[in-house]
């Protein structure tokens, strides 16, 4: 049986899943992968459960006995574009005071990583304890009720574009439009990691896989998405109706897909803040698929 794989749907991973998706690979990856596409919340959920053996998860769902993959990541260096903090400014404070202000937040659903990065803003940058309310992603409604809205993905994007829109529809609350990847990195100065590929390991002697075949295949399809960004730009940009260099930037500046010695210290730190602050389990020592 081909290994049971829950990839993320949104843009973002596209490059990681390049193999999958095309030619002159993908025929060949099915006889050894059965990928399903859902939202990163879903995908731990799978991975956790065994209903999945492999995941590109959240790293905020990682647990110890899911090991890694090394080689590939969804993170950022900078901006990543897709991750907003949206915070109604009445008052037009500066972001800093704004978000001392915020009491409630409507936070996307199918975020595990970003919603634990946004309590440790708050909790430990900002000295509060904003209500977290999980919401499905929709700016609009997400505001009518909370002062402020997280939002990763494709939803992410689409409000960027729409950023007029919302603004006039808020434009007695000032909206702030914070990058929660910048932010982390101004706390930091790390990357900031959203997700990674997971692995039950108990999965390689029940399909007679060798590691090295499965880290291999993921790396080698993150070489040719990074290769060949202009196809991918050619197949997204008309499916989610974004202009073509928003994708391209997007795929080439925004996101970083090699999991290098820096992700992994923010692999360590976020869980190690996190845990401290009692937002998510311990981790412990990163276990890392050997080959
Ligand atoms: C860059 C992104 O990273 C995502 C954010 C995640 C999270 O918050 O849990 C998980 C996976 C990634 O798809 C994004 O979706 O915008």
């Amino acid at each position: 049986m081909p290994l049971r794989v829950a990839a993320i749907s949104f843009l973002n991973p596209a490059p990681l899943l390049y193999d999958f998706e095309h030619e002159p690979k993908a025929t060949e990856l099915r006889s050894r992968y059965d990928v399903e596409y859902t939202l990163p919340s879903e995908c731990a959920r799978r991975l956790l459960t065994g209903e999945a053996d492999l995941g590109l998860i959240p790293i905020a769902a990682l647990t110890p006995e899911l090991a890694i993959i090394p080689g590939c990541t969804i993170a950022s260096l900078d901006e990543v574009r897709s991750i907003l903090l949206l915070v109604k400014n009445p008052e037009g404070l500066a972001a800093e005071e704004a978000l001392q202000r915020v009491s409630t937040i409507a936070a996307d659903a199918a975020s595990r990583s970003s919603q634990a990065y946004t309590h440790l803003l708050f909790e430990l940058w900002n000295a509060t304890r904003p209500e977290f309310e999980e919401a499905s992603a929709d700016p609009l409604a997400m505001l009518e009720h909370h002062d402020a809205a997280l939002l990763i993905g494709d939803p992410a994007l689409f409000a960027r574009e729409h950023r007029d829109a919302i603004d006039t529809k808020h434009a007695d609350d000032k909206l702030l439009w914070l990058d929660l990847a910048r932010l982390w990195r101004d706390h930091t100065g790390l990357p900031w990691v959203a997700a990674v590929w997971a692995f039950r390991p108990e999965a390689l002697a029940r399909e007679n896989i060798a590691a090295a075949q499965v880290i291999g295949d993921l790396i080698d399809s993150r070489n040719a998405g990074m290769a060949n960004t202009p196809a991918l730009v050619d197949e997204w940009s008309p499916r989610l109706g974004l202009p073509r260099t928003v994708v391209q930037h997007y795929l080439t500046r925004n996101i970083h897909y090699v999991l290098d010695d820096e992700c992994l210290a923010t692999i360590r730190l976020f869980r190690k803040l996190a845990a401290e602050n009692g937002t998510l389990p311990e981790l412990g020592e990163l276990n890392i698929l050997k080959a």
